[in-house]
């Protein structure tokens, strides 16, 4: 059933908690590299604002091991970057429960924006807490969640505190509506050839959704490091390819089930540093006969043709994981591929993966998808079938 939205409440001088995934890339001098996720959050942050709400922001960034302090994981270059968007300051508050967020919160007039600092800063946050959770609860009038790249956790902003607000409005934000229909409607009912493309580093991250999506796709193509785990598992040459050695099994069942629907590469373009792909010696060689002294690094022209032309007929495409080291050129060229596919094709396209939506954007083809998804381990669990308690608990439209 559809969730309330946050359009569908009265916020007129209420004060909403909005929880969002401003869980953004940040470089060595602390600017945000991508601030996709910040703008994806923009329309529900107007709907409150520009209705009269108080908007209290919370989210995480990173993994911080340590307390307040480490200014890495600190909030406040989003802060900073979400006044830009809105063209007007937003507050910020050193803290999440302490005596600067609620005099802060205290303080906010109508149409206003307050960000507290890191969640993780606290460790109620992971451990879903519930005191932690009473707390941030205890600063708003009603709730919403619109972190769809965090979802998938039982975070305490995630369940603990829509938990703790019971009685009070908990709804969904428009960028976890969107994502979560776009999916639902792809793998729910979605227009047939429905391909789905996983690359990528690890095959542990994955099986589980190689199995789920084995059920519910036509063709399923496998690129990327994990390809070569399941070369060993077809008894193949892997040389010193990454392989998940005590996945091979898991692999010899899949392939067992998937068939003719799991495609895996016919060919490989190898090379013998990984350090120096550039200088270092390559060569492409047929799928399973990687020499001792190389590793695979993309997949080869020949799977890069073959799946294409996969491509090329889908009416829906999932892809999650690159089919290559796409940040080391020539070892772009299948990811490269597999971009120009899905643009040529008239298909509903889905990309999700932190390291997908990035080489999407680096390849140039972001305008050409039509949905580039802010969660990586949200989408695949979806993809796995996963129910979220985040979302369950908001109320019904
Ligand atoms: N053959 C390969 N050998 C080593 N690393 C690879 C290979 N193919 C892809 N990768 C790496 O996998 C990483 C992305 O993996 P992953 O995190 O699983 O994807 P995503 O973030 O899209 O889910 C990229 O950094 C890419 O360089
Ligand atoms: O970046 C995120 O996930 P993603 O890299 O899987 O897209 C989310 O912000 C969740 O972060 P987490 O995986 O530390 O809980």
């Amino acid at each position: 059933m559809a969730k309330k939205s946050i359009d569908q409440i009265d916020v007129q001088d209420k004060t909403v908690l909005m929880r969002v995934d401003f869980n953004v890339p940040l470089d060595d001098s602390l600017a945000i590299t991508d601030d996709r996720r910040i703008r994806m959050a923009l329309p529900s942050i107007k709907s409150v604002i520009e209705r009269g709400g108080k908007l209290i922001l919370m989210s995480h960034l990173g993994r911080p091991t340590g307390g307040e302090g480490d200014e890495k994981f600190s909030l406040a270059p989003a802060a900073t970057r979400l006044g830009e968007l809105l063209g007007s300051p937003v507050h910020f508050a050193t803290d999440t429960v302490g005596d600067d967020a609620s005099a802060k919160a205290d303080s906010l007039k109508a149409g206003e924006v307050l960000v507290l600092e890191n969640l993780r800063y606290n460790a109620g946050e992971k451990k879903g807490d519930a005191e932690f959770a009473g707390k941030l609860a205890a600063m708003a009038d009603a709730y919403c969640n619109d972190a769809f790249g965090t979802c998938h956790r039982k975070d305490a902003s995630m369940v603990a505190v829509p938990e703790a607000m019971a009685g009070k409005p908990r709804v969904v934000g428009h960028l976890v509506a969107k994502e979560i229909q776009y999916l639902n409607d792809a793998i729910g009912n979605p227009e047939r050839p429905f391909v789905a493309i996983l690359g990528g580093a690890k095959v542990s991250d994955k099986i589980n959704v190689i199995n789920n999506l084995l059920g519910i796709c036509d063709a399923v193509l496998i690129g990327g490091a994990m390809a070569y785990t399941f070369s060993l598992a077809q008894d193949g040459k892997v040389g010193g390819s990454l392989v998940e050695k005590d996945k091979v099994e898991l692999a010899k069942e899949l392939l067992a089930k998937g068939g003719d629907k799991l495609h895996l590469p016919v060919d490989t373009h190898c090379g013998d540093d990984f350090g120096n792909i550039a200088g270092c010696n390559k060569k492409i060689v047929s799928a399973g006969e990687i020499p001792d002294d190389m590793e695979g690094f993309d997949i080869g022209p020949e799977t890069a043709k073959k799946y294409a032309d996969v491509i090329r007929s889908a009416k829906t495409i999932v892809w999650n994981g690159p089919m290559g080291v796409f940040e080391k050129p020539p070892m772009d060229e299948g990811t490269k591929a597999v971009a120009q596919a899905i643009a040529d094709s008239d298909a509903i396209s889905i990309i999700g993966g932190g390291d997908s939506a990035a080489a999407v954007d680096q390849l140039g083809f972001a305008d050409q998808v039509s949905h580039v998804s802010t969660g990586g381990g949200a989408s695949l669990a979806m993809l796995e079938g996963q129910a979220f308690a985040a979302v369950d608990l908001l109320d019904e439209a």
